[in-house]
């Protein structure tokens, strides 16, 4: 998401309160904190140059917080390597009087940072910043392993899953 647009509040969550994890939306600069290697400890996700990555930032940026991306860093490193991310997508529908919908992807937390609270405090601040959105659910796709995760997160099980790959 672009750092051109206003946070909501959810997503400057942390770093303050001496709170050692601070989370925010994604930086054009992050491209050197280590955001693709993190993605790819989710799926294949080869590196993309600082140009490709440029391109794909901005094109990110004009959907406005309809393309949310947060990110999770350590508040007094001062490389600020990326430890943890997910992202929401918002669509809006014209179902439920033009209802909107928000769809959690791509959460990932480095595998050293695991077990610490990271991947929850990610998917809380998306699901919030979906409410504030006004979207009247959020959504996720994932593996049978990862259920109870999502259910301390506040998800429960609705329909089934379907995908055609190309
Ligand atoms: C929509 C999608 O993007 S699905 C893809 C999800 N991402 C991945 O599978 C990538 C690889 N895995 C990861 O990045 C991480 O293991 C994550 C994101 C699944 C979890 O991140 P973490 O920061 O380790 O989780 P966190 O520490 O916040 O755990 C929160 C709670 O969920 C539990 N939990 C975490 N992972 C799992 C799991 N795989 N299975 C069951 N419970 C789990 C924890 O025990 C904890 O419970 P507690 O509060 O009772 O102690």
């Amino acid at each position: 998401m672009a750092s051109t647009s206003p946070e909501p509040a959810a997503a400057a969550e942390g770093g303050e309160n001496n709170d050692p994890i601070h989370i925010r939306r994604l930086e054009l600069s992050d491209h050197e904190r280590g955001f693709i290697p993190l993605l790819s400890q989710l799926s294949a996700c080869p590196d993309l140059t600082a140009p490709e990555f440029a391109t794909r930032f901005a094109e990110l940026a004009t959907q406005g917080d309809d393309h949310v991306i947060l990110v999770a860093e350590e508040s007094s490193a001062p490389e600020r390597w990326i430890l943890a991310t997910g992202c929401l997508f918002v669509e809006r529908k014209f179902l439920r009087g033009g209802g909107k919908v928000g769809h959690v992807e791509d959460v990932v937390v480095d595998a050293a940072a695991r077990g610490r609270g990271l991947g929850l405090r990610i998917v809380r601040c998306l699901v919030e910043i979906a409410r504030d959105a006004g979207c009247y659910k959020v959504i996720l796709d994932c593996t049978p392993e990862l259920r109870a995760y999502y259910a301390k997160c506040g998800f429960v099980d609705k329909g089934v899953q379907m995908a055609v790959y190309f």
